[in-house]
């Protein structure tokens, strides 16, 4: 099944017709996928992926102005205005039970917007690593595990994680006609396996955002198979698969 999936790097390293009817799992570990699917874990109605600030604007216009919270940053810091950041840590059962979070980030959202070629859009993380590849192992499409990467760049923990789901999909033993892409992610994995929050805490994002992006959520997004849920978009909301029509 390995042989039927790719790996993109950055949410810059693809054209649309390389997604279309294929399943894409967007990988956006610190920190987009990881408040995904904590927020939807917590209660969120569903959380709305946008691109920019006035798309952010135009959707909270037409919302009852208790039923939603704006969460996002601008690097890795909260947008004035907003409710929250993007931490997950911040997305906790008391603060979005029961709200529709609008979602503005650099990488991640974006990598979603640019995937809208796809036939399905699933959202992955180390949190809900299990989740996705259960739902991976019956996927009748073509698999694309698509790496929010960071302003088009390649980003150390998205394809550690991209690797690891491989690893699991074919059970630590890939194939020789595997994908270019799925050989590398695969065999970073393997060289980091025992080692990912370090790895992690070692990385660009962690160096980069030092001061502003806490130790904490890190260590957090870190975290394998801690929540059950798999996050899908549908008509421009992500909710989890479960709770959605298809
Ligand atoms: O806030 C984050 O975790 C990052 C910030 S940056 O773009 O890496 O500076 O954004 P995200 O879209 O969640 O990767």
């Amino acid at each position: 099944m390995t042989d039927a999936l790719d790996v993109f790097v950055s949410a810059h390293s693809f054209r649309e017709k390389d997604l279309r009817d294929k399943t894409v799992v967007m990988i956006d570990v610190l920190r987009a996928s990881s408040t995904m699917v904590t927020a939807l874990h917590h209660g969120a109605k569903g959380v709305i992926p946008v691109g920019n600030m006035d798309e952010a604007g135009k959707i909270s216009r037409n919302l009852d102005s208790e039923s939603f919270l704006m969460s996002g940053e601008k690097n890795g810091v909260k947008i004035d205005g907003y409710d929250l950041t993007n931490s997950p840590l911040e997305h906790a059962a008391d603060v979005v039970t029961g709200k529709t979070v609008i979602l503005n980030t650099t990488n991640g959202t974006k990598a979603i917007d640019r995937a809208d070629h796809a036939d399905k859009i699933l959202v992955g993380s180390f949190l809900n690593l299990d989740a996705v590849v259960k739902h991976l192992q019956d996927e009748k499409n073509e698999i694309v595990l698509v790496c929010a990467g960071w302003r088009g760049r390649l980003s150390f923990e998205d394809l550690l994680c991209a690797g690891n789901i491989i690893y699991e999909l074919c059970s630590g033993n890939l194939s020789n006609t595997a994908a270019d892409g799925a050989k590398v992610a695969f065999g970073l994995y393997e060289k980091f396996a025992d080692d990912i929050e370090n790895s992690i805490m070692s990385s660009n994002y962690a160096e980069r955002l030092e001061g502003i992006v806490s130790k904490d959520d890190i260590s957090y997004c870190c975290q394998r198979n801690e929540l059950q849920n798999l996050p899908a978009l549908n008509k421009g909301i992500i909710t989890s698969l479960d709770d959605t029509a298809n």
